[in-house]
């Protein structure tokens, strides 16, 4: 059962509730073959959306271009269709409504996971006197134990994605973006991290998120976008 005050974090308000949209997005690396072309797709407010795909696929790929980490050789990413935020031509506003769990570590190891979390909500504006007890409920609902307090620089792998999955949500987003987000994570925590999912898609937001653990995705989402099949060869010249 998670706690009530989790509500701000767990439910997206009506107006914030909106699509997010790839529109024609292709991305091929400097040197590189194609890894995405001209993929469009709508990941509607309250789903969940698996990215599937054999290794090498491009799921990372397109979720660091859902992240502003990558910029597409074309096509955009609208939060909010025509006329929404450009999430390359605008990041900042863009990223305001986006939590997010890379695949790779990313937390500044000299802060505890508590101070790491008040550092996200500072910077994203949901730091009050409400925010502490908040944060703690969080951490309890990722089952971060007493180490919480403790630099994130010394956490194992599985201590190590409950922060970032905490993280991803502190800054009450209305789209969680997430790589592998239950690798390293023991029955329990993967139990608890799929609550938490639930309970955001269930509150309006646009979940999308990619595992090789099927079993998982099916139980989270409602849909998924194979991109085994986004990236045909090219055509002989
Ligand atoms: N920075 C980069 N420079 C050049 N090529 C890259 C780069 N990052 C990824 N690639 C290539 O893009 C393709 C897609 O990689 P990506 O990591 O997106 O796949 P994935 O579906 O997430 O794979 P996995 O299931 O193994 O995690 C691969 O061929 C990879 O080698």
């Amino acid at each position: 059962m998670l706690s009530l005050s989790l509500a701000p974090l767990l439910t997206v308000a009506p107006e914030r509730r909106r699509p997010l949209v790839v529109d024609g997005v292709t991305k091929k690396y400097v040197g590189g073959p194609f890894v995405l072309r001209d993929l469009s797709h709508t990941f509607a407010p309250g789903t969940a959306t698996g990215l599937v795909g054999p290794n090498g696929s491009g799921k990372s790929t397109l979720l660091r271009i859902l992240s502003a980490l990558s910029v597409p050789t074309a096509g955009r990413v609208l939060l909010g269709g025509v006329g929404g935020v450009d999430a390359h031509a605008a990041p900042h506003r863009y990223l305001a409504s986006v939590g997010v769990v890379h695949d790779q570590p990313d937390l500044p190891g000299f802060l505890s996971a508590v101070e790491t979390l008040e550092w996200i909500a500072r910077e994203r504006g949901t730091w009050n006197d409400a925010a502490p007890p908040r944060h703690e409920a969080l951490l309890d609902a990722v089952l971060l134990d007493e180490r919480r307090a403790q630099r994130t620089g010394t956490y194992s792998a599985g201590m190590t994605r409950k922060a970032q999955l905490a993280a991803a949500f502190v800054g009450a987003p209305s789209v969680l973006l997430l790589d592998e987000p239950f690798r390293g994570l023991d029955t329990a925590a993967t139990e608890a991290a799929l609550g938490l999912l639930e309970a955001f898609r269930d509150g309006g937001g646009v979940v999308v998120l990619s595992s090789h653990r099927a079993d998982l995705l099916e139980r989270v989402c409602d849909g998924v976008l194979n991109l085994g099949r986004s990236a045909p060869p090219e055509p002989p010249v």
